[in-house]
């Protein structure tokens, strides 16, 4: 790099399938600073494609992005949640007392780490969302292995994680890659879903896709 110069951002941004993938390719009009690649579905899947892409290219970011389910009273359907809190909800052991997560268990952390930087830049993302007129808010969004499907694991993890707001099941093992890299890593759902009784044909993925879009033209502007 010469005087002067400054090296570019660049930002890895994952999804789960590629129905989100496309949506946001098409919000970033083929801004050269991003790349979209697919994590899979599920934890395991999202961080070991997460630390594939992150061991063959620098980047200075990662995204978590797809559609989610949203925790009723919280984020409704059609809004836009960015993690302040990026934790996986059912990584634990269930005992007669209720669930132990495995920080009670003391094997490890549910918590993505989340530092000053990253809660800046949760601020700022969230400021030109708003901006821009999309309906966003700021929580905490859960990981799980199983997509919740009934009204009492919903009130379950809505009582057990206070201020729940969104579900997916990529996003620790997106941050858990990143985080292993040393970089910072957000969240970014679409809610096509409320988090509670199974009914696939309420789920508004098209509507959440539209809202990834948007979302993700956003972030050019961001970054
Ligand atoms: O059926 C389709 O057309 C379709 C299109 C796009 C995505 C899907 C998925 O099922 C993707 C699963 C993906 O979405 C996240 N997700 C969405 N809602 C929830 C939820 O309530 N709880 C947990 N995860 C949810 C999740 O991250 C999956 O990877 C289908």
């Amino acid at each position: 790099m010469s005087c002067g110069q400054q090296s570019e951002v660049r930002i890895l941004i994952m999804t789960a399938v590629s129905v989100e993938r496309d949506a946001v390719l098409r919000g970033l009009h083929s801004d050269s600073r991003f790349d979209v690649l697919l994590a899979g579905v599920g934890s395991v899947a999202a961080a070991v494609n997460t630390a594939k892409a992150l061991a063959t290219s620098e980047y200075s970011l990662v995204i978590s992005a797809g559609i989610g389910g949203g925790f009723p009273g919280r984020a409704e359907v059609g809004s836009l949640v960015l993690a302040n809190d990026i934790m996986v909800a059912d990584l634990g052991a269930e005992t007669s007392e209720g669930f132990r997560s495995v920080d009670d268990l003391g094997f490890g952390c549910s918590h993505i780490q989340i530092d000053a930087s990253i809660v800046e830049l949760v601020e700022r993302v969230t400021r030109a969302m708003l901006v821009a007129g999309l309906p966003v808010i700021t929580g905490p969004v859960l990981t799980v292995s199983t997509v919740t499907g009934t009204a009492e694991r919903a009130v379950e993890l809505a009582t057990r994680i206070p201020g729940a707001t969104a579900e997916a099941m990529e996003g620790f093992g997106v941050g858990f890659a990143a985080v292993d890299r040393g970089l910072p890593v957000l969240e970014l759902r679409a809610i096509s879903n409320m988090v509670g009784p199974r009914d696939r044909s309420t789920w508004r993925i098209k509507d959440a896709l539209d809202v990834l879009e948007v979302a993700s033209s956003v972030l050019t502007e961001v970054f």
